[in-house]
């Protein structure tokens, strides 16, 4: 199947001489839910607004649906709603009149029955005729996630959807996002929050200093994840790895002062009862063990603080 959003060789320079984006190459499949990872000032709303036309690209070529988002610009723009980072909305407009007004903006008939369809799925319906002024910031977000669907789009760019938000709200936002996808939208949001990643995105991204450094699908990153390793402290160091261990996911580290076992944790047979019978047999003591698992915050951390050749590309082709 096509990507709804294909992404060539895409760079940007601001005009201060910036290079907020180098070089990126990222498709987006139909349906899915894609999670664009990055600290401050890594290039994830540059990259978003680009995509919306907010900003010019430099190099490189995007389209969405099909659709060149520079020489296309109208068709590709109506096919997306952007839900901002900042909350600006007409503070003295109904709710109601907020969604008709953006769902017009995009030269769409009316369709009151789909906006009442949109504000119920937000559980703003009742509020449709209040002001914005009046409401709590979580129902405002609410309405600017309404405000971006009022005409209908097939992709919708979540910029950091829940910074501030309460834990509640995040949960409900999350429920609301997977509901979208089930309904056939395909969302693609930002994030500092590793476990907003990892609880909604079927696909995340990682941008470090405007490039794509990895592309990966979550459950494969989360097989990755769960390899835990189990270190064990020798009573007498050893020279070399003993050939009765040789096949073992074994290695030897400190200086042969421990010994390191990998094992993926998400399965019943860890391998380590065994290993420490054999080790028993061979009169290998220690004197202690302790075992570690690497979280999605520590690949992203180490990821993110490497140096460019310390980090191999390990896009995958999508
Ligand atoms: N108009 C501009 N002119 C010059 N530099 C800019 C401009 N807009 C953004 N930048 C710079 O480009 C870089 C990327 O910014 P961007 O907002 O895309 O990052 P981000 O990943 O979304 O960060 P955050 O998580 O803080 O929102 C930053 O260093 C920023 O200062």
């Amino acid at each position: 199947m096509q990507p709804i959003i294909s992404i060539k060789q895409l760079s940007k320079t601001y005009a201060s001489g910036f290079e907020a984006l180098k070089s990126i190459d990222l498709d987006i499949q139909r349906g899915e839910i894609f999670a664009l990872l990055g600290p401050n000032g890594a290039g994830k709303t540059t990259l978003i607004n680009i995509i919306c036309g907010i900003v010019t690209p430099g190099s490189g070529s995007v389209t969405a649906d099909g659709h060149d988002i520079v020489l296309d610009f109208r068709a590709a723009r109506a096919k997306i709603g952007l839900v901002p980072q900042e909350l600006s909305t007409d503070a003295f407009e109904t709710v109601w009149s907020t969604v008709s007004f953006s769902r017009g903006l995009f030269g769409k008939p009316d369709n009151p029955a789909y906006l009442e369809k949109v504000l119920r799925q937000l559980s703003l319906w009742d509020k449709k005729d209040s002001k914005i002024m009046t409401l709590s910031g979580g129902m405002k977000r609410r309405v600017l996630i309404a405000k971006a669907l009022s005409h209908e789009p097939q992709i919708l760019f979540l910029d950091e959807p829940t910074a501030g938000v309460d834990v509640e709200l995040r949960r409900d936002m999350w429920d609301m996002v997977r509901e979208l996808r089930t309904s056939g939208v395909t969302i693609i949001l930002t994030t500092h929050y590793i476990e907003e990643a990892e609880q909604m995105a079927d696909r995340i991204g990682i941008i470090r200093k405007g490039e794509l450094i990895l592309v990966e699908d979550k459950a494969v990153l989360m097989r990755k994840l769960g390899k835990k390793q189990l270190t064990l402290q020798l009573q007498t160091s050893l020279h070399q790895m003993p050939p009765a261990l040789a096949g073992l996911s074994l290695e030897l580290a400190q200086g042969g002062h421990a010994l390191v076992y990998s094992f993926d944790a998400q399965t019943e047979e860890t391998g380590i009862a065994a290993l420490l019978k054999q080790l028993g047999e061979l009169g290998i003591d220690f004197k202690d063990l302790h075992s570690s698992e690497r979280s999605l915050e520590e690949i992203f951390v180490s990821l993110v603080h490497a140096g460019p050749s310390a980090t191999p590309p390990q896009k995958e082709a999508a």
